[in-house]
């Protein structure tokens, strides 16, 4: 094959900017189950470490932004991304260390706005809520906050999606997702500060929800990466999150089981050959 008939079949790439989950349920390791679910080559610019496991967070280690803005050029000069997302960003100095280096690229942004973890810890410090929506938010194709965040980032109390989307919107990001995993409607809201677009999601009664919404967001930036417009990337992302909740390691530790988008229990090691 000549190298330009190699370098057409090569996948799409799409980077995750987020924190590591040593229990390989959120985080970074659920982005590139994600990003691999998708077809896409995933790569990570890793801000922070937490200790974690099914039960919660019992430490959290963060990177200096100096090697953030190290790990984010070494991708950034030899591998574009056709998409990006972030996660767990934790600190303002991390954040305005993300905002700097993606300023003015253009590349697709999807931001998960992670804040809690479903275990109850605290992902993003409280004084870098302000440098999240006032550096990034504007940066972003959408940001996808879980009900609880996008109360906590607009102050409204209500339940309903739509007015929440719109508050969204009015903070900076050009569009909103609420995503539909918590509250009484099984609903993804997407509003784009034109419309507004319902997508019911199948919410399954499972103990493994643990990632679903970096799964979700990673998913989303996957697509986007593929070349999909807003609207499909996002009922793609609601559809590969519901599928891996519904795939879920119930049982796998103590506490709430991780998501699994790949299904790894389908899998198995190739059977090895006397060649090999
Ligand atoms: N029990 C469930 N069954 C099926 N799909 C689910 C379930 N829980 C969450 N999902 C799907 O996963 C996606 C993310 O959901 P959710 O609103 O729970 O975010 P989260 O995991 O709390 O996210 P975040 O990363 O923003 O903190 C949504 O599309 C949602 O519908
Ligand atoms: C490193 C990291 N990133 C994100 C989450 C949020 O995921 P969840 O809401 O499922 O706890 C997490 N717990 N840990």
């Amino acid at each position: 094959m000549s190298s330009t008939a190699a370098a057409a079949a090569l996948p799409a790439r799409a980077l995750t900017i987020a924190s590591s989950d040593s229990g390989g349920g959120a985080g970074i390791q659920a982005d590139l189950k994600a990003f691999a679910r998708c077809g896409v080559h995933g790569m990570s610019v890793i801000v922070a470490l937490t200790a974690q496991n099914t039960t919660g967070v019992s430490a959290i280690h963060e990177c200096p932004p100096r090697f953030v803005a190290d790990q984010l050029e070494a991708v950034l000069t030899d591998l574009p991304p056709a998409a990006i997302k972030t996660g767990m960003l934790l600190s303002a100095p991390i954040i305005t260390t993300v905002a700097n280096h993606l300023a003015g690229k253009g590349i697709p942004l999807v931001i998960d706005p992670v804040m809690v973890a479903s275990s109850g810890s605290r992902l993003l410090r409280e004084d870098a809520v302000a440098a999240l929506i006032e550096e990034l938010f504007p940066l972003a194709t959408v940001i996808t906050p879980n009900l609880m965040e996008a109360q906590a980032l607009t102050g409204l109390g209500t339940e309903n999606r739509a007015e929440i989307a719109e508050a969204l919107v009015a903070l900076g990001a050009p569009a909103a997702l609420v995503t539909g995993g918590h509250g009484i409607d099984p609903i993804d809201h997407l509003y784009d500060g034109r419309a507004h677009l319902e997508m019911p999601v199948t919410r399954y009664p499972l103990a493994a929800t643990h990632g679903a919404g970096c799964t979700h967001s990673a998913t989303l930036a996957a697509c986007l990466a593929r070349g999909m417009d807003l609207a499909g990337a996002a009922r793609t992302a609601g559809t590969v999150a519901s599928e891996a909740v519904r795939c879920g390691l119930v049982g796998l530790g103590a506490g709430d089981g991780p998501v699994d988008a790949l299904d790894v229990r389908r899998l198995s090691p190739p059977t090895l050959t006397d060649r090999h």
